[in-house]
């Protein structure tokens, strides 16, 4: 018999690679934090001795869900400002109340916060855009999630830097400091191309390629992003981006709404990812990404909540279920994204769009140990035929019962064993009364 440090048996292990397979009855053998062996539970008792056991029998194991796009420290804005479109959203509510609060203090409550709400929602990586990169980094280090941090850029001025230059200096030395990390990795993050100008983007294609990291930007985010573009460079914003290098396979195109046929056959040859946010993008009314035809072209399709402040949650399961049902809404075509390809998305697709994919993204052996647990025993979820369809279409957030990220329990029965859930609510109901006090005064104004 083998000594291994832990085993953990399931009803259902759901590994996403191969699509469409369903193991009955099979236990996943965890050993320095990574999936050792996979294999019917009966014989993984035969085989292996393990320091713990955890059986969970009413439930499916499924690899841990990967938010591929976010802003986490806007968790403090939630519900602040709704039922507006972007721009609206963004340059009369969103960027003032930035400018008053965003600074470290906040960043810190705020993605402690998005962590909180991530790990009780199956999400065990996130890809983050947001100042103050470092400390988010710091946080998901300290909680023990996984977390790919965005080295922002944008053309105003912050507390955090004061210019394109400042921005991506800043960046590079977050990035020095911590690439050690087996928790973290790095996207450079210019904001959208409305926002960053040409010298910066092409700074940023030099040093992505130096690096080989990825570049995470909105683009084409609503028609009237791609007009106003128009008619300021003569080209859609896409264009402009491919002509100063930005396109290929580290660029992570988020939202993607406008799409041309010529451009999805453009993104499809140079391997560009794109992330569909689709609750963010009905909230505001931005549009819809043609996700179905960009898989059917060849393009990796990953998923992102986007902040919440536009969603207003950092829910993958609600947001697997709203891709699938928009899908089939959107091209009259019940077949279109099936529960396994939601569940692909985001998965296996957000581990390749961040270049993670060699060690995250499905349960395989030699991929590290993330992993949520879903209870399917409730009878809101009786009975169950197919585990893959009850994921997608029947469960919801709240049936998350156990999540591990490298092996390390950090849910466990529901309980956050990194994080002190008092101390959390104490922090945010200080937020929440500076914020609302700030509200109201503006209101008053
Ligand atoms: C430079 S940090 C990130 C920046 O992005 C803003 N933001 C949040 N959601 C969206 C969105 O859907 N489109 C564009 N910009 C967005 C956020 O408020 C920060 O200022
Ligand atoms: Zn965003």
């Amino acid at each position: 018999m083998k000594h291994v440090e832990k085993m953990i048996s399931a009803r259902w292990i759901i590994p996403v690679e191969p699509d469409n397979q369903v193991l009955d009855h099979h236990t996943l053998v965890i050993h320095e934090g990574r999936i050792l062996d996979r294999l019917p539970t009966a014989e993984a008792e035969r085989r292996y001795q393990a320091d713990s056991h955890r059986r969970l029998d009413r439930h499916a194991l499924i690899p841990g869900l990967i938010n591929a796009h976010t802003h986490s420290p806007m968790t403090l804005l939630r519900g602040l400002a709704d039922d507006l479109p972007l721009m609206d959203w963004l340059q009369n509510h969103i960027w003032p109340a930035e400018g008053r609060f965003v600074a470290e203090d906040f960043v810190h409550d705020g993605s402690l916060l998005a962590a909180a709400e991530m790990l009780r929602g199956g999400t065990t990586c996130f890809n983050d855009m947001y100042f103050f990169p470092e400390t988010t980094a710091l946080v998901a280090s300290q909680v023990g999630i996984r977390a790919a941090i965005g080295l922002i850029v944008i053309d105003f001025p912050s507390r955090w830097a004061a210019n394109g230059d400042e921005y991506i200096a800043k960046g590079l030395e977050i990035h020095d400091r911590h690439k050690g990390n087996a928790l973290l990795s790095f996207c450079f993050a210019p904001h959208a191309p409305y926002t960053v100008s040409d010298a910066p983007l092409k700074r940023l294609v030099t040093l992505a390629n130096q690096l080989d990291l990825p570049i995470h930007m909105h683009i084409h985010e609503t028609a009237h992003e791609v007009n106003e573009a128009t008619a300021r460079f003569g080209v859609r914003p896409l264009e402009r981006l491919a002509g100063l290098g930005l396109s290929g396979h580290h660029l992570m195109a988020i939202h993607m709404t406008q799409l041309q046929p010529a451009e999805i056959t453009h993104l499809a040859q140079a391997g560009t990812h794109v992330v569909h946010c689709p609750e963010s993008n009905l909230k505001l009314a931005s549009g819809f990404c043609p996700v179905q035809t960009l898989l059917e072209a060849g393009v990796n399709v990953a998923l992102g909540t986007d902040g919440t402040a536009s969603n207003n949650d950092l829910d993958m399961f609600g947001e697997m279920r709203t891709a699938a049902l928009l899908a089939k809404g959107v091209s009259g075509n019940a077949a279109a994204l099936p529960a396994h390809t939601a569940l692909r998305m985001a998965t296996l697709n957000g581990a390749r769009a961040l270049g993670l994919a060699d060690d995250i993204g499905s349960l395989v052996p030699g991929k590290q140990a993330d992993i949520t647990a879903v209870f399917m025993d409730d009878l809101e979820c009786r009975p169950v035929y197919d585990p893959v369809s009850h994921l997608i279409y029947t469960c919801g957030r709240h049936q998350v019962s156990d999540v591990w990220v490298a092996g390390r329990p950090l849910l466990r029965d529901r309980q956050l064993t990194t994080i002190d859930e008092a101390d959390l609510h104490r922090r945010i109901g200080i937020w929440q009364e500076k914020i609302a006090r700030a509200d109201h005064q503006t209101v008053a104004e």
